[in-house]
């Protein structure tokens, strides 16, 4: 069966093929959400027999950023990077089977409890604590592997989960100590600053002034689990099966801060949170992850982030670049806004739709396209923003690009390739992967681009080294360093996922 949310007051459908991935956000505690289940799509034409991969000879084709290639150009014959492929997490837990057989989570591996080059430290502008690390990381790198503390299935309201976390805490001083430390009560005034062996399972630290008779306190408790939990959606392989709804607590990803434009992923495998460098990351950098989707435009992201009840304006690097020009991209953005929630129905209708739908019938679609070159042609006029900062605007109007590309795509059976993996999608692939790394929506509109590409013999071959070396790439920002069939077998997946929702 094929899933569809609707998202709180802004009706914003969700749709997921195949049934195989899960989303993990914030919990939101505001809008209330109800799934449904729409009949299943009589197949998924974007789902073809896999990449071939280029021969591992010769000079890596690899490029930094926004490129045209020509033909007289293109490298005939390149080497991929062999680091990607490398298993580093196999000392800790193999994930192979569960990733491969299509990440079931009634088939979960239990995971250890893993605490990385890690410290929690004070934020130097006022956002509390955050986690650090102390080290160079590298994009793919396993930062934390982090049972739940508490975790319940499908309760909405979170009564199960208060309930469960108030018999852990009751029982134990040792719980509600650390409970306590997390942050949402008295938020701001003298927030302590834990060791972060405190929630290391495996360290023998010992606190030597633990605080003395703490009491447990209702309001308190609630508090903190409204600020500190997660949720998101689980899926069986079974496909007539609807997602199951997590919501948790962590201990140490709760630490974590937000950023619009993270440095680090989140994959829930069980009830374990593995948190994953997305990018490289230097050391005493912060750790950050998004907490909402973060490939929307500014308006959007401040309104799904007021949403959540967290009453923080967010500033970071992202919001502040686009902060700066938002009189100049007023008018996109504010199109993008109204024609959103019809390009997303329209789409959802093209992908569940058993006749193909064409693109003259999807008018939200076609103009949200229109908005798209719109902003395209106003960044490249903008000259106080760096290409990172263009990138990071131009990833948040993905959507707006990928609603025509999807619609026409399955209209067309993906044929003839070449109209589909152009450098200006390839483009959107650089951006959205510069904006929130470790996305499966970009390692599946990567992945399909690539396989549509390879499809034809005249298409330019810097162009599919390219699509494949992001798709790849992308794959160990969303899933950790993985074994090269495991790699294989996700970036095979993935092209189940309609990179729109
Ligand atoms: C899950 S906690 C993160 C850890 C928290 N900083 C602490 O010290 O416990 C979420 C809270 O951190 C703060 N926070 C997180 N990201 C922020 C951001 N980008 N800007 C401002 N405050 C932020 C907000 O107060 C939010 O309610």
């Amino acid at each position: 069966m094929l899933s569809v949310r609707r998202y709180g007051s802004l009706s914003r459908a969700f749709v997921f093929l195949g049934i195989r991935h899960f989303s993990f956000s914030r919990k939101q505690h505001l809008p209330s959400r109800c799934a449904a289940l729409l009949p299943r799509h009589s197949g998924n034409p974007f789902k073809t027999s896999f990449l071939v991969f280029p021969h591992q000879t010769g000079n890596s084709g690899r490029s930094s950023g926004i490129r045209h290639y020509s033909s007289s150009s293109a490298p005939r014959s390149v080497s991929l990077d062999n680091s990607l492929f490398y298993p580093s997490l196999d000392s800790l837990v193999d994930l192979s089977d569960y990733l491969k057989n299509g990440c079931n989570w009634r088939e979960a591996p239990s995971c250890p409890d893993y605490v990385g080059p890690i410290s929690i430290a004070r934020t130097p502008d006022g956002r509390g604590r955050g986690l650090y690390v102390t080290c160079n990381v590298k994009a793919g790198d396993i930062l934390i592997m982090n049972n739940a503390f508490a975790a319940t299935y499908n309760d909405v309201q979170s009564i199960e989960l208060y309930a469960k976390i108030s018999a852990i805490v009751k029982q134990s001083p040792e719980a509600l100590r650390k409970f306590y430390c997390l942050g949402g009560y008295d938020y701001h005034d003298d927030m302590e600053v834990p060791n972060v062996k405190l929630f290391d399972s495996n360290s023998n630290y010992k606190e030597s002034n633990t605080p003395r008779d703490l009491q447990f306190d209702e309001k308190r408790i609630m508090h903190i689990m409204n600020v500190n939990s997660f949720e998101g959606d689980l899926y069986s392989t079974d496909t007539q099966q609807p997602a199951t709804r997590l919501t948790g607590v962590w201990f140490l990803p709760s630490f974590i801060n937000h950023s619009c434009s993270p440095n680090s992923s989140r994959l829930v495998v069980g009830e374990a949170m593995f948190i994953i460098a997305s990018r490289d990351i230097a050391e005493k950098e912060e750790i950050t992850i998004s907490y909402i989707d973060g490939m929307f435009p500014l308006k959007i992201r401040e309104e799904k982030l007021a949403a959540m009840g967290y009453g923080f304006h967010c500033q970071c690097r992202r919001c502040e670049a686009e902060r700066s020009v938002q009189s100049e991209l007023k008018e996109y953005s504010s199109q993008y806004h109204e024609l959103y929630e019809n390009a997303a129905l329209e789409v959802q209708g093209a992908v569940t739709s058993t006749v193909h739908t064409h693109i003259e019938n999807c008018p939200a679609c076609t103009e949200l396209s229109a908005v798209y070159d719109g902003i395209l042609g106003k960044l490249n006029s903008l000259s106080s923003l760096t290409n990172l900062e263009k990138q990071w605007i131009l990833g948040g109007y993905s959507s707006a690009f990928l609603a025509k590309w999807l619609v026409c795509g399955y209209a067309s059976g993906f044929s003839p390739p070449s109209d589909f993996a152009t450098p200006q999608a390839l483009q959107l692939v650089e951006a959205m992967k510069a904006t929130v790394p470790g996305m499966l929506r970009t390692l599946s509109f990567a992945t399909m681009l690539a396989t549509a590409a390879q499809k034809d013999k005249n298409q330019v071959f810097a162009l599919v080294h390219r699509l494949i070396q992001l798709a790849l790439d992308e794959c160990i920002r969303v899933y950790g360093k993985q074994k090269f069939d495991v790699v294989s077998k996700l970036m095979e997946q993935s092209a189940e996922f309609v990179p729109f929702f």
